[in-house]
């Protein structure tokens, strides 16, 4: 898929202030700090379009981005993020769970996963709640230009297999670095074969009122 344009839409706390659900979406979601910001801003080489830092929690809304004035990537805070007040991490998971429970347009929920690191117990809580919803994900290992493609694939394997213990199958993933454009393609083409199916959601304009 060639990226012709990328915008930002609009910033939100409140489900009813989305955009209508008219359009593919795609949630980007995963540990503060993994990298969803940063995998946004590679994808659709627009640096700054998503706000970045090396200070954890950086991205505290949902923020919607349209791309190619035909989908939706959306930008969510990270979870299991130590600092924040317990009280705040509970909004969170409530705002955000209902954000993926609720969007009828949502295709498919990109769960970003660091490459460096063992499986982590939050992920994987994580994926199995996607998967008790019965929400389409995919997992998207970040940062691979941070260390050897063996250390990569030996956290990955690790992960699936973990994965395995809840799912028949582990979903699809992805090899990424925002740093020298790994896996791009990769993303894109599964995004645009997505896009190429959808089909407006019956539009529920009370929920949006
Ligand atoms: N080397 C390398 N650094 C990366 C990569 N992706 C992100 N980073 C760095 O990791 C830090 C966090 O990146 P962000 O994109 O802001 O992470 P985020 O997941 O959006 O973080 P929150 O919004 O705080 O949840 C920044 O310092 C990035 O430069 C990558 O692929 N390779
Ligand atoms: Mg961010």
């Amino acid at each position: 898929m060639i990226i012709k344009s990328a915008d930002f839409i609009c910033s939100n706390t409140q489900i009813s202030k989305l955009p209508p659900p008219l359009k593919p979406e795609y949630a980007f979601i995963g540990r503060s700090n993994v990298g969803k910001s940063s995998l946004i801003n590679m994808l659709t080489q627009k640096k700054g379009l998503a706000k970045t830092s090396q200070t954890p929690g950086k991205t505290q809304l949902i923020n919607h981005f349209l791309v190619n004035e035909n989908w939706y990537i959306v930008d969510l805070p990270g979870y299991g993020y130590a600092r924040i007040s317990k009280s705040k991490k509970e909004d969170w998971n409530k705002f955000i769970r209902t954000y993926l429970d609720k969007r009828e347009s949502l295709q498919c929920v990109m769960v970003l996963i660091d490459s460096r690191l063992e499986p982590q117990k939050i992920d994987l809580e994580f994926c199995n709640w996607l998967g008790e919803k019965g929400l389409p994900f995919v997992t998207v290992f970040t940062k691979a230009d941070k260390q050897s493609s063996i250390k990569t694939d030996q956290n990955i394997a690790k992960f699936r297999k973990a994965l395995l213990a809840s799912f028949e199958e582990a979903p699809q993933h992805f090899i990424t670095s925002s740093e020298n454009l790994l896996g791009r393609d990769e993303v894109l083409n599964f995004i645009d074969n997505i896009n190429q199916s959808f089909e407006p959601p019956v539009f529920n304009e009370e929920r949006y009122k």
